[in-house]
């Protein structure tokens, strides 16, 4: 819904839904193609999602494994909207490719057809991640988002678990557009969506008007996650309490700061809970395990990404440019 009161605009790549045909993102009025579903077979099942379940399979023409994602019954616009976003960032740089989308028969059940990634899961691989394989995979990461910013899309959904690697083909695919919206100016959107642990502040404080600097919080966390060897960096029991997780380290001034600055009245839900935290300092979760990793300059990213003002966070592409990035293990000094 377009807000009256327009009080947070994107710093990026604001208007470019504005200067794409209207078919580009209206994607209600999305008209799909459906391929044949004979064309594919079910191999073995992988995993599991809250709106969907997922197959390894094989393409019967060509031989080609792929996989086949077969969405649970949800809103036509909900599939409509995953379909237009996939078919609009296909053939991007590191984002799963869509390869056709069918549906049974007599259900009329849709499923998506994707290229298939051998992914390691991030529980084994990211402990065994060197400096050099961290900066290597968070340029792909950040890659994807870039694109897909540039091309007017929130992912929204950032996590592990929809980040797909093959290490021995050095290979990452931003997976799980189910959640991606079309940015708008001045747009209210749903603060329901990312999960729990990668949420953004701004979804947490009810701000509506938020962008694709969501995407840079959930990098921020997984960035965090990984340097300072912890599987979750905030690790919230309830989204109320994510929030409390959030000011045990960021710090409960800023946070009223935050909240004041875009004039959002806080839930009474934090009255109690919400304390007064002040800041922690970066180094002290430094320890044995991970002070290898705790480079100088990382640590200058984090503290970029983990802001809580949305606006102030660096876009994907500035975070590329960060000297992290231009870092050579050798030269890098520990905090
Ligand atoms: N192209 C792919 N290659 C390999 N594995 C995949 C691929 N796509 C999906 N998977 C696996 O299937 C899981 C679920 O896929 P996806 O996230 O798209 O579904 P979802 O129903 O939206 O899930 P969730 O509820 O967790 O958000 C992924 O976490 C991943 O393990």
């Amino acid at each position: 819904m377009m807000s009256s009161n327009v009080y947070s605009v994107a710093r990026v790549y604001a208007d470019v839904n504005k200067y794409k045909p209207q078919e580009y993102w209206d994607y209600e009025a999305h008209k799909i193609e459906w391929g044949d579903i004979r064309n594919y077979e079910i191999v073995s099942k992988i995993g599991r999602g809250k709106y969907s379940e997922v197959f390894e399979g094989v393409n019967v023409l060509n031989e080609e494994a792929c996989v086949i994602k077969v969405l649970k019954p949800v809103k036509m616009k909900k599939i409509y909207r995953e379909v237009k976003i996939l078919k609009n960032l296909t053939g991007g740089p590191n984002v799963i490719a869509l390869l056709d989308i069918v549906r049974d028969h007599k259900s009329k059940i849709p499923a998506l057809i994707f290229e298939q990634i051998r992914n390691v899961d991030f529980r084994i691989l990211y402990p065994k991640f060197t400096i050099a394989d961290i900066q290597y995979y968070f340029t792909q990461l950040l890659i994807a988002l870039d694109f897909s910013h540039l091309m007017g899309i929130m992912h929204r959904d950032v996590k592990p678990q929809n980040i797909m690697i093959d290490p021995q083909n050095k290979k990452l695919r931003l997976i799980d557009w189910g959640l991606a919206e079309f940015y708008h100016a001045g747009m209210d959107y749903n603060v329901r969506v990312a999960s729990r642990y990668h949420k953004g502040p701004e979804l947490l404080i009810n701000l509506q008007q938020y962008d694709y600097s969501l995407d840079l919080w959930s990098v921020g966390c997984m960035l965090a996650a990984i340097i300072f060897k912890k599987e979750y960096f905030f690790r919230g029991d309830s989204n109320n309490d994510q929030l409390v997780q959030i000011a045990k380290v960021l710090g409960t001034k800023d946070l009223m700061a935050y909240v004041d600055k875009y004039g959002i009245k806080l839930s009474s839900e934090y009255d109690s809970i919400l304390g007064n935290y002040p800041r922690k300092p970066w180094s002290s979760f430094v320890n044995k395990e991970n002070k290898h990793l705790v480079l100088e300059e990382v640590v200058d990213l984090i503290d970029k990404l983990l802001q809580y003002d949305h606006q102030l966070r660096p876009t994907a592409k500035e975070t590329l440019e960060h000297s992290f990035f231009q870092t050579s293990t050798e030269s890098a000094r520990q905090l």
